[in-house]
């Protein structure tokens, strides 16, 4: 039977959002609403003018027979800002300075809207790229890259930092922990990525910038290519930092043991992005 253009956009709408990046033809559209290709043409033109409009992302519509309509999924400009605000905010919350300069980030990161909105976040800022997975290390990471490459529609994949037998054969890296000054290593299973990828590092917290090398030293042992480095939040680090192509959302500019205080800005997302205002 037939399905109402109401119906119909409700479900359409509910399918691609399921489906970011991936491309569904109109044949399948007008076969699973029993409808007129031109109707469902005019519907993707409707869905589309509306997640421009209210900053939801971007409907791709290809043409021709091989066409249809692929959703990405975008964050807009003010809908960016207002969340890394409240972040910066909530940050800078007295009871979350830890020893060593980091920051308590864990009751964030557990959030699902918190981490909904991270993963929109860093995956508007590889739209136009090739991605073919995202990197992390455990732990911390590892909510951030699912939330990320869900946006994406690429596989994740977690270094660790223990051998763990249910991994089966490893690749091996050794690297210098900038806030430790100590020989780290790190694993990755060698099923889990295929050579030639383009990869993008995510972290939740990047200080000294050994771990966020690290992951780059494996993706040359993968002879993969790093496509880029975000991470949620940077803290100000006086040492030599390994790393100065890289994205932040947060950046810790200053802590005070003493009376507990942390000073937290926007990090250099914003100004990559959007361009400076
Ligand atoms: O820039 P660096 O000086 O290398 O520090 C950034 C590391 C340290 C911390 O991880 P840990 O708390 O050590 O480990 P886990 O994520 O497993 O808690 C954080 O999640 C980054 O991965």
């Amino acid at each position: 039977m037939k399905t109402r253009r109401s119906d119909r956009l409700i479900d359409m709408t509910h399918y691609l959002l399921e489906r970011p990046h991936a491309l569904i033809s109109l044949t399948f559209f007008a076969k699973r609403y029993e409808s007129a290709k031109s109707s469902i043409s005019e519907d993707l033109a409707i869905i589309k003018r509306t997640f421009k409009a209210r900053g939801i992302g971007i409907l791709e519509t290809i043409p021709g027979a091989a066409g249809g309509a692929r959703y990405i999924p975008s964050i807009n400009e003010v809908e960016t800002r207002d969340f890394i605000v409240s972040m910066t905010e909530k940050l800078s919350e007295k009871d979350r300075l830890l020893p060593g300069g980091y920051v308590y980030l864990s009751d964030l990161l557990g959030k699902p809207e918190v981490l909904r909105q991270v993963g929109r976040v860093i995956a508007r800022q590889y739209l136009d790229k090739q991605i073919d997975a995202v990197m992390t290390v455990a732990t911390k990471g590892v909510p951030i890259a699912q939330s990320v490459s869900s946006y994406l529609n690429v596989p994740f994949v977690i270094l660790r930092r223990d051998s763990k037998i249910t991994e089966g054969s490893t690749v091996s890296v050794n690297y210098v922990s900038g806030s430790s000054e100590r020989i780290e290593k790190m694993e990755l299973s060698k099923r889990s990525l295929k050579r030639g990828s383009n990869v993008l590092v995510v972290d939740d917290f990047m200080k000294g910038g050994g771990t966020v090398n690290g992951m780059k030293s494996m993706i040359e042992e993968f002879e993969s290519k790093l496509v880029g480095i975000t991470v949620f939040a940077e803290a100000s680090f006086e040492g030599h930092r390994m790393i100065d192509d890289y994205t932040s959302l947060l950046k810790v500019d200053k802590v005070n043991t003493l009376n507990k205080t942390i000073k937290v800005s926007a990090g250099n997302y914003l100004e990559k992005v959007f361009g400076e205002k």
